[in-house]
């Protein structure tokens, strides 16, 4: 099949290999006139890895004209405006496949609202979320990773599910629980950024351990408060994304969080970071689900204050523990 790509970053340009990989033909669409020159030179816009037979153009026209299928990989805070122009430049029914992972904090919309909201239902074909523990680093190095399609749309989930999966390192489930899935990959970077901060500054593993577990019941909260399912936050997308971006070097939340928690002022982490750290949206988002609703978020909370009101991660950390004493709760 021919499959476009509109974002070739770290993540957009790792999943045109994949698909090469698997026998597609690829065509990636990015502003970035440097991006879309090294990946049509053979080179991965942003790690040193080669990359094989993946055409790049900055002529959305051309991308639309390449293929029906579009996977949506640029960062959610442009994904508003990048729709707009697919939408200007549409002239036929196209299927989304949305590989981005966060919550419009203006609005609270999931991506898959956005592209409702943005695409004219004339060209709105099936759309599913493609998401899961996957650092871009490991997957282009062809390392093992399981991710899920989800989709209302069942005979899309199962196309994305084949178009991706191969048996060499990458395979695909399945979901229905498309609010579920969007929801727990935006609300995990939130709790990436906060294990980032406690190891900056100077925590430990059972530090962590705690965080990951009291970090996916407020995601559980979250995504059940948006409707979404409560077991599927237990799946790849909530608790094993959760894993796997609190917990690495690999993640652009978890370095953020990190330097914040050394002690370097919050803006000079932001500005200086090449990619995307999309987890200060998702904090920004979750917070105000909080103020609207009565669901309780105390880590969000206090990274919130961390990240937008000058708090140390310090008192951060005395506020956690300073709650009052009380049993402990699985939901
Ligand atoms: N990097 C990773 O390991 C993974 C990233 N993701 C998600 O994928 C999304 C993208 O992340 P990354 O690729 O890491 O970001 P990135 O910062 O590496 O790259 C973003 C790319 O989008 C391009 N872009 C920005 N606006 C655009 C527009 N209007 N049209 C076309 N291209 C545009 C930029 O030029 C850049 O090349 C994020 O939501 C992230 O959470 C999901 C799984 C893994
Ligand atoms: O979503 C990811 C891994 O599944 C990537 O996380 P980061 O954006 O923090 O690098």
């Amino acid at each position: 099949m021919k499959i476009s790509l509109i974002g070739g970053g770290s993540w957009g340009t790792t999943l045109a290999q994949v698909l090469t990989d698997n026998g597609h033909e690829t065509l990636v669409y990015d502003i970035n006139e440097s991006a879309v020159n090294k990946i049509n030179h053979g080179e991965h816009p942003f790690f040193s890895n080669h990359i094989e037979g993946i055409k790049a153009t900055t002529n959305l026209k051309e991308a639309l004209a390449f293929s029906d299928y579009l996977v949506l990989a640029v960062p959610t805070k442009f994904m508003r405006q990048s729709l707009k122009e697919i939408n200007l430049n549409a002239d036929r029914k196209l299927h989304f496949i949305n590989v981005s992972k966060g919550i419009e904090p203006e609005t609270l919309k999931r991506v898959s609202e956005i592209v409702d909201e943005e695409i004219n239902p004339e060209w709105l074909g099936a759309y599913a979320v493609l998401t899961g523990p996957s650092h871009a680093e490991e997957v282009i190095e062809r390392k093992l990773t399981v991710l899920t399609a989800a989709s209302f749309t069942p005979w899309f989930a199962k196309s994305v599910q084949s178009l991706f999966s191969n048996q060499k390192y990458l395979r695909i489930y399945t979901s229905d629980d498309l609010i579920g899935c969007e929801v727990g990959g935006a609300i995990k970077n939130a709790i990436a950024i906060v294990s980032g901060m406690m190891t900056g500054y100077g925590l430990g593993e059972n530090a962590r351990a705690a965080l990951i577990t009291r970090g996916i019941l407020e995601i559980v909260r979250v995504v059940v408060y948006m409707g979404g399912k409560k077991e599927t936050a237990f799946g790849l997308t909530g608790i094993g994304d959760l894993i796997v971006t609190a917990s690495s070097l690999n993640s652009r939340n978890f370095n953020a969080g990190l330097r914040i928690g050394q002690g370097i002022p919050v803006d000079q982490v932001l500005n200086e970071s090449k990619m995307v750290v999309e987890g200060v949206r998702a904090i920004a988002a979750a917070k105000d689900l909080c103020r609207s609703s009565n669901i309780e978020l105390p880590i969000i909370e206090v990274a919130y204050d961390v990240i937008f009101n000058h708090m140390t991660v310090e008192d951060a950390i005395t506020i956690l523990l300073t709650r009052e004493l009380k049993a402990e709760t699985i939901e």
